[in-house]
């Protein structure tokens, strides 16, 4: 203090006021140091008492732990406590169905909350679902089954985007009530995901699977396909799924392949979709072509899926023929890039041999079935496509009068005429039990009304749809284009058949168009070698 006033005094101040100042400074400083310490010290003291589980979608394994995750946000969206939290963030992006409760909504009513099915629509913009989230980095108590509860949601941002973290901290002697808490939002959420498919898609920059959502089941009634090849596929699969004891008698892997080729559009991966929801399975999928793509990377993929899922291979052709697709003089043959000229291209390192060692080695998953799709089954390497690796193969090709006939009846619901017999089969497509349900499917009444679609009787319906099929060339549409031209007519089912053939007309010309420019493309990229030839 003495030397403070030396200091000050030759300056004319009032020394006695500043050492005042300074004194509380002082004081003040040494309280809130101790107060602070005091609360941490405390803060210590209790956390010792917690248990403490972290849920994160970054650490691996990622698919459970993004699930786990998803699970556990999806329970704690219908706890009373979480919804009465005073922070909130509000989303869009629903982290699970029908989040949108009375606990996270409060006391308002549904109309007040303005719960939406995600189907309809408002003046032609879809609604979307909101979900109410407490905020990010806040810590929330919830009470349950005995146990006060800290949870606290954390965001955290990374290279490749966010990803999110929950803490979850109880007071307890054993780990038993998080154990219990887990079961519990897995049990709820697979309630929930019943009508669901959850997909994973291929990380190749860190070889993992990234959940990718979940998608409504699609019925296998709305793929239009002969019932046969429907009903033969899901006979296999169940069937190979039944007999793991029977291929470990054999010392058989217990792996399936199919393999499903042909033109675009033609419903390969909406069948195996179906599939997948038929037989209650997830979908790993993997693009060979994509950026980064390596054998080692595939063998590690491989080798986490778990054993009972479907694989999907997309565009099998595509990972070996990109030098194919760039030769205009290409015959399609088969054929493996050299892996320095695949790396030029993309970065990916994926070769032959690496492929069909992930499909066979000691990592890959046994019980999986395998889909693989191609657009051009004649460029794939025998190697590849052998019985052992793709055991089923089946040919999708453009629609034929039968299909296009089928998918006008997906189209445009129908009511029962009053003169028509019960039940009397008038299309191939009727004469299928598990097909019958695609002639007026369930709730096409309330979508009926939410596009304004004249429900027309069941004996018109069936001539319009059988006046469009005769309208359509055999097999040289696509059946996705078929599609693209209905929903364009999704109200105006006899309009629609009026007005196909001027469509067909259309679709002809502008395909010829098409050609017409891709000849001239490969005439001009021609030219210069031609030339530089001569020369
Ligand atoms: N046979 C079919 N029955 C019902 N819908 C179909 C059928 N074929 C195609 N579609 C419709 O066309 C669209 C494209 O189908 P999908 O993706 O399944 O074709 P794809 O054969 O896998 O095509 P690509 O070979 O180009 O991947 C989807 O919206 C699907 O609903």
């Amino acid at each position: 203090m003495e030397a403070v006033k030396g200091f000050l005094a030759p300056l004319g101040l009032n020394t006695n006021s500043i050492q005042d100042t300074l004194k509380l400074v002082v004081i003040g400083g040494t309280v809130e140091t101790a107060r602070r310490a005091s609360i941490s010290a405390w803060n210590g003291f209790v956390d010792s008492f917690y248990l403490t589980a972290h849920f994160s979608q970054e650490d691996y394994p990622y698919d459970w732990q993004a699930l786990c995750l998803d699970r556990l946000m999806h329970w704690l969206s219908k706890q009373p406590a979480w919804g009465r939290s005073r922070e909130f963030e509000i989303t869009t992006r629903s982290v699970g169905r029908n989040q949108l409760n009375q606990s996270t909504t409060g006391d308002l009513d549904e109309e007040e909350m303005d719960e939406e099915d995600e189907n309809e629509l408002d003046h032609g913009r879809r609604k979307r679902k909101v979900a109410f989230m407490p905020s990010p980095d806040t810590t929330h108590t919830i009470y349950y089954r005995g146990h006060w509860l800290k949870i606290t949601r954390t965001r955290r941002y990374q290279d490749y985007g966010h990803y999110s973290a929950l803490k979850i901290s109880v007071v307890a002697r054993n780990n038993d009530i998080l154990k219990r808490l887990v079961l519990e939002a897995k049990r709820e959420y697979e309630k929930d995901a019943e009508h669901r498919v959850h997909i994973f898609m291929a990380d190749t920059t860190y070889a993992c699977w990234r959940w990718n959502g979940a998608r409504q089941k699609r019925p296998m009634n709305s793929i239009v396909l002969e019932p046969a090849v429907k009903e033969m596929l899901l006979a296999d699969c169940r069937d190979f799924l039944r007999s793991e004891d029977w291929y470990a008698e054999r010392g058989i892997p217990f792996r399936r392949g199919y393999l499903l080729h042909g033109v675009p559009g033609s419903g390969k991966t909406s069948l195996i979709h179906s599939l997948a929801g038929e037989l209650g399975l997830d979908i790993y999928v993997v693009s060979l072509s994509s950026k980064g793509m390596s054998d080692n990377t595939l063998t590690t993929l491989m080798g986490n899926v778990p054993s009972r899922c479907i694989l999907l291979l997309e565009d099998l052709d595509a990972a070996f023929t990109r030098g194919i697709s760039r030769d205009s003089t290409s015959t399609g043959a088969p054929t493996a890039p050299t892996k320095a000229a695949a790396e030029a291209n993309d970065g990916s390192t994926l070769s032959l041999s690496g492929l069909l060692n992930s499909l066979d080695g000691v990592a890959a998953a046994e019980g999986r079935l395998l889909f693989a799709t191609t657009n051009h089954i004649e460029r794939l390497d025998p190697a590849l496509s052998r019985p052992g690796r793709m055991d089923v193969w089946v040919n999708f090709s453009n629609a034929s009068k039968w299909q296009a006939e089928g998918i006008f009846k997906c189209f445009f619901p129908s009511r029962p005429s009053p003169t028509s017999p019960p039940s009397s089969p008038s299309s191939p497509d009727e004469a299928s039990t598990s097909d019958a349900s695609q002639k007026n499917p369930p709730g096409s009444r309330r979508k009926a009304s939410a596009h304004a679609v004249p429900v027309l009787e069941e004996a018109e319906i069936a001539q319009l749809a059988k006046r469009f099929a005769d309208t359509i060339p055999e097999g040289e549409m696509s059946v996705a284009s078929l599609q693209g031209y209905l929903l364009k007519n999704k109200t105006r089912p006899r309009e629609c058949v009026e007005e196909v053939s001027e469509w067909v007309q259309q679709e002809r010309e502008a395909r010829a168009r098409l050609k017409r420019e891709k000849e001239e493309v490969r005439q001009s990229a021609r030219r210069p070698f031609l030339l530089t030839k001569r020369a």
